[in-house]
């Protein structure tokens, strides 16, 4: 394994877990790399980006002021863009934006928290490349790969994140100028939260209230210049500043903004779907509805992969150091065991693992599902569309979800020691929590898939043709059942059953009460927590299908023993999920109490088995320290030497005595004070 350019020896304990471990890592490391191939490309980028150390700190961030804090990561995003400039300048296309995924796991040696830069790739770009026209893209993605301006997305508003169509911020046409007039009429309708706003970039995407001719035509994008290109100044009429102190994401700079009838020229709409002439003459667009949303589904997709690699760092630090850390004394003269020898220790990080490599492999599938439906697009097809709005909005809840939870679960598992933020985990975790809410609220996107469901479920009455990923409806509404047999295909089998059952629970609920007088609204809304319930439980058994699928097709031609530790980490994971769910599967499926029973001693064996190949299965995530920023979880795992290491560089310990002692405490203690 690549690993790092360590002082330490590496610890005994890890040497023979090593040495205890049954499969090949790195072929485990191809698997989530997706190929050999990938995983060349990505050491490639990991090697220029980091090897020289460019990466480094004079003083550890936690220690600097939120100034300091934001300057530094300003430094560093530009050094971080200087080295990889040639890998930037490739992304011309939606359909490359999945070797970004390799910039930002580099970019995360540079960052414990995140880049102001990370909107201008990871929203601006790819807002660009959906959103433009073919001229526009040609005058404005040369300026953006090459970094010569810098932008964000604002959209959010103060009081408006949820609800884009209530809006406030209007751009009314002047056909006089042909310019767009951008206003914000109350406090309200200040953009708020945009990543970079508040310090960093010079332009941003803006998402406003069309007028033109007297009529409102809803949101849609535009590209504005706020700040002055020499000197960096705000324009006149823009207000623009940071939002303040967050729970986490505080060297992002996030920003506010307000437009004092502000005019951009006409050009600036983004006109890929709707177009205004120079007339002021509105051109719809003559697909879907819903295509300015397009850079959502995308970034939705993206943050899938997101999650699934922060879940990887939090196991493989929470994993390493289990394998280090010795605690209690179960039988009397017998030494102390490794935590990891704990059964509930093993529940707590052999799910972690699992599901790490579920959305790993789910979001490889999603994102060649997303570039199938965008090549449909491109040929003017809008059918698949409302299946991927429906896909991505849960796996995006799900996954988001998910991870924030087992991510807390690994700092549990580290016991005191994960709480310090060199463990690495409290910074993960601040990251991952936020992904719950921003790019749709966790709700409000499942409730989006149920949406969907709802109308699947009527065409799946009707008889009419349903989509791929619910097809399972078709069985239940004939009133088909599968016993239980406990299989890891008996398992999907009865999630789908568990997800068809609530779908139908949810139709039977809303039309009741539309029968008892209630609107067709009063009556959804009466049933949203039922709803949501069924979009999740759709959406497990979609990740439990993909996941099991996938892992049948790549490990075809894998080793033996890989093929046995990647069949038993989908087991665990059904197992861990079927468990978690008893209620639902003794409501609609055969599964009874003996079932149950088993269920639970095979989720126990499964974790038995995956014991020896614990170590071995973090190691294959590959990642190098220097991203995983951890002193519990090094490639060395020399956890105390680092954990004292990291204490002595606290600013406390630059004195030995500091000077409150002769303020406050000394004439506190002398009854002075
Ligand atoms: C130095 C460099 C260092 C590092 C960088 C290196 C690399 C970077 C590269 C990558 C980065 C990696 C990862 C992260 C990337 C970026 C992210 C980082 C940070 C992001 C910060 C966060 C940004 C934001 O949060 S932006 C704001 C996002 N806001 C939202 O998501 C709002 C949520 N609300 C909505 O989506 C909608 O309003 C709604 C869906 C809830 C409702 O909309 P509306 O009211 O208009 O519709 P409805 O009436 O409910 O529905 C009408 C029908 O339309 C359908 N619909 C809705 N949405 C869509 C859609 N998107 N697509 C298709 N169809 C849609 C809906 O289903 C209805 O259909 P029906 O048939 O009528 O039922
Ligand atoms: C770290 C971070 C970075 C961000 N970066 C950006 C950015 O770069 N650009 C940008 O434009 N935005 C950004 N955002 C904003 C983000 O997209 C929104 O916060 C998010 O979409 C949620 O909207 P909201 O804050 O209005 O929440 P609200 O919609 O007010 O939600 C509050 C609560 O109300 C519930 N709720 C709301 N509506 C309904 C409903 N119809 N039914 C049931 N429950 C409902 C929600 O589920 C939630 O529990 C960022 C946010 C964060 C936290």
């Amino acid at each position: 394994m690549s690993q790092n350019k360590t002082i330490m020896e590496v610890n005994q304990e890890l040497v023979k877990e090593r040495a205890k471990c049954n499969f090949n890592v790195l072929e485990v490391t191809h698997i989530l790399d997706g190929g050999e191939k990938n995983t060349l490309h990505r050491k490639k980028i990991e090697s220029i980006a980091l090897d020289e150390g460019a990466y480094k700190d004079p003083i550890p961030e936690e220690y600097l002021s939120p100034k300091e804090k934001y300057e530094n990561a300003v430094r560093k995003s530009c050094l971080f863009c200087k080295i990889v400039k040639n890998a930037l300048t490739e992304f011309t296309g939606l359909e490359h934006f999945s070797n970004f995924f390799v910039l930002r796991r580099t970019a995360d040696a540079f960052f414990k928290e995140i880049s102001p830069f990370l909107l201008h790739l990871g929203m601006f770009l790819p807002t660009i490349l959906g959103q433009c026209t073919t001229e526009q893209q040609a005058y404005w993605l040369p300026r953006v790969l090459d970094i010569q301006i810098i932008g964000t997305y604002a959209q959010t508003e103060l009081g408006h994140g949820t609800f884009i169509r209530g809006l406030e911020t209007t751009a009314t046409y002047d056909p006089e100028t042909e310019e767009f007039v951008l206003h914000s009429p109350t406090l309200t309708s200040y953009k708020w939260w945009a990543g970079g706003l508040g310090k960093t970039v010079n332009y941003c995407i803006v998402v406003a209230q069309l007028y033109t001719k007297g009529v409102c035509h809803g949101t849609h994008l535009f590209i504005v210049q706020i700040r002055d290109e020499e000197t960096h100044m705000p324009l006149p009429g823009i207000k623009v500043g940071e939002i303040g102190a967050k729970m986490g994401f505080n060297t992002a700079d996030n920003g506010y903004l307000a437009f004092d009838h502000y005019r951009i020229p006409r050009q600036n709409m983004m006109m890929k779907n709707a177009q205004v002439l120079k007339d002021g003459t509105y051109v719809k667009p003559d697909s879907h509805g819903k295509l300015t949303y397009g850079t959502m589904v995308l970034v939705r997709v993206i943050l899938v992969n997101e999650v699934a690699f922060n879940l990887a760092k939090a196991c493989t630090i929470a994993t390493r150091y289990s394998a280090v850390r010795r605690q209690s004394q179960p039988k009397p003269n017998e030494p102390e065991p490794q935590i990891l020898d704990y059964t509930t220790q093993q529940h707590k990080l052999f799910i972690c693992i699992a599901t790490a490599h579920a959305l790993q492999l789910a979001s490889a599938w999603l994102w060649k599902t997303f570039n199938a439906v965008m090549s449909d697009m491109k040929k003017g097809n809008t059918d698949s569309l409302p299946e991927l709005h429906a896909l991505s909005s849960c796996l995006k809840a799900l996954s988001t979800s998910d991870v924030t939870s087992l991510i807390e679960q690994c700092r549990y598992s580290c016991g005191g020691h994960g709480y310090m933020l060199c463990s690495g985990l409290p910074n993960i975790y601040s990251f991952v929590t936020a992904t719950r809410t921003y790019e749709g609220d966790y709700t409000i996107l499942l409730l989006q898939t149920a949406r969907f469901l709802v109308k699947a479920y009527e065409q799946a009455e009707a008889g009419t043709p349903v989509t791929p990923t619910v097809l399972y409806l078709i069985e239940f509404v004939s009133g088909k059942r599968t016993p239980w047999d406990g299989s890891p295909e008996g398992i999907i089998k009865s999630f789908q059953e568990i997800a068809a059952g609530n779908i139908s629970s949810c139709v039977k609920s809303i039309r009741n009460r539309m029968s008892s007088g209630l609107s067709f609204e009063d009556a959804w809304e009466l049933t949203t927590i039922q709803l949501v319930g069924a979009a999740e439980a759709h959406c497990r058994a979609v990740i439990s299908d993909t996941y099991k699928k996938e892992i049948a097709r790549i490990t075809a031609s894998s080793s033996t023993n890989v093929k046995i530790v990647m069949e038993q980490l989908v087991n665990l994971y059904l197992h861990y999920w079927a468990l978690n769910r008893t209620g639902d599967l003794l409501r609609y499926s055969s599964i009874s109490g003996e079932d149950v029973a088993n269920l639970q001693m095979k989720y126990e064996e499964l974790l038995t088995l995956i014991r020896p190949n614990a170590v071995g299965l973090v190691d294959a995530f590959d990642l190098r320290d220097e991203i995983l920023h951890s002193a519990l979880g090094s490639y060395d795992g020399q956890v105390y030497k680092r954990l004292f290491a990291e204490a002595l560089k606290s600013p406390l310990n630059q004195e030995p005595v500091n000077e409150t002692f002769h303020k406050y405490l000394k004439p506190t203690m002398q009854g002075k004070l």
